[in-house]
This record gives C-alpha cells, structure tokens and sequence, in this order.
C-alpha cells in the first residue's frame, strides 16, 4: 500500500526540507524525531535511515508520546479521511473485520477501559496482528501498571513510525 506521498530514498535525500518533513510527520508527529531525522540526510541506505527512525524515536519524552498518540484512531475505529495517516491507519487495521460485532464490540470496550486506567488511547502496532491478537494484547496491558505501560506504548509507537516510514519509501 502506498500513500500518495512515497517517493525514493535519492529523492528522499534530495527533497527540500519540508518536502522531507510531509513525509515524516504521518509517520510519527514528533517535531524533534522528524527535525533530526531531515538533518541528517544523506542516507545511504534504506537500512541505515530505519536504524536512523529507530534510534531517534528512543527515548520519547512524556509531552512527545502524548502529541505522537493523538493521531491514532482507535483499534477498531475505521479512521475517516483521505489523509496519509487515515489510509495507512486503515490499512493497518485492515486486520480488524467490522462484520465481527463481538470482537469489535469486546475492543470498544477494552479501549474504553484502557482509556479511563492509563488516560490515553491504547496503542498497538495493528499491521500484521489479527483482532482477536490484538483484543489478548489489550487484555493483557490493562493489567500493567502506568510504569510497566510507559515504555510498551513507545516501543509500539516506534514500530508504527518505521513501518510507515518504509512503507513510504519506495524500495
Ligand atoms: N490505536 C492504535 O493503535 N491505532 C493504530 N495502530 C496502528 O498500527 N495503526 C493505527 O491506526
């Protein structure tokens, strides 16, 4: 799946800065992840920009992880729009079927629940995991303490990040 916006890793390295910015802020909405990420192209690789992602999306600070997760629909919500981040969200949850009212209803509810435990929505990496898979996780992390919770949430907003990333750069 490509968003409109995929270019090649040359013309990723050569685009101006805002150019570069467009294509990082669906990604991951981190001013300071998208700033030094753009500063340091060249990339040589595809390889060396995702280990590039990775490194800058570690650690986040608390404001960061707060702004980054406003832009994730919930699990089980189909995000509306033509945006980047609304189609590559769709397709990530493309592993949700809305015909299965249970395991749609049960996520609703977990979403909820996680909501009013930790205050924030739960995140999870939905590409490649199916509902049921992703129902288990959410059961599993409403058990965790905020503590236990802080660094699943970074760690799953960062496989988010690289994968659109990827996605995005056209091999
Ligand atoms: N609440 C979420 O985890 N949302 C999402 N995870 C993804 O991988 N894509 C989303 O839209």
């Amino acid at each position: 799946m490509r968003t409109r916006q995929a270019m090649s890793l040359e013309q990723f390295n050569a685009a101006p800065a805002a150019e570069a910015h467009e294509l990082l802020k669906p990604c991951l909405d981190v001013p300071r992840w998208i700033e030094e990420i753009t500063a340091a192209r060249p990339f040589a690789s595809l390889d060396a920009l995702l280990d590039a992602a990775r490194n800058a999306a570690d650690p986040f600070t608390a404001e960061e992880l707060e702004g980054a997760l406003a832009h994730h629909p919930r699990i089980g919500e189909r995000a509306a729009g033509a945006s980047a981040e609304a189609t590559m969200s769709r397709s990530e949850q493309s592993g949700v079927d809305a015909r299965d009212a249970a395991t749609v209803a049960a996520l609703a509810a977990g979403n909820k629940a996680y909501e009013e435990k930790f205050g924030r929505v739960f995140l999870i990496r939905a590409a490649g995991r199916s509902a049921k898979e992703m129902l288990s996780a959410l059961q599993e992390r409403l058990g965790h303490t905020p503590e236990e919770e802080e660094p699943v949430v970074a760690e799953q907003l960062r496989e988010i990040a690289v994968l659109r990333l990827k996605q995005n750069l056209l091999e």
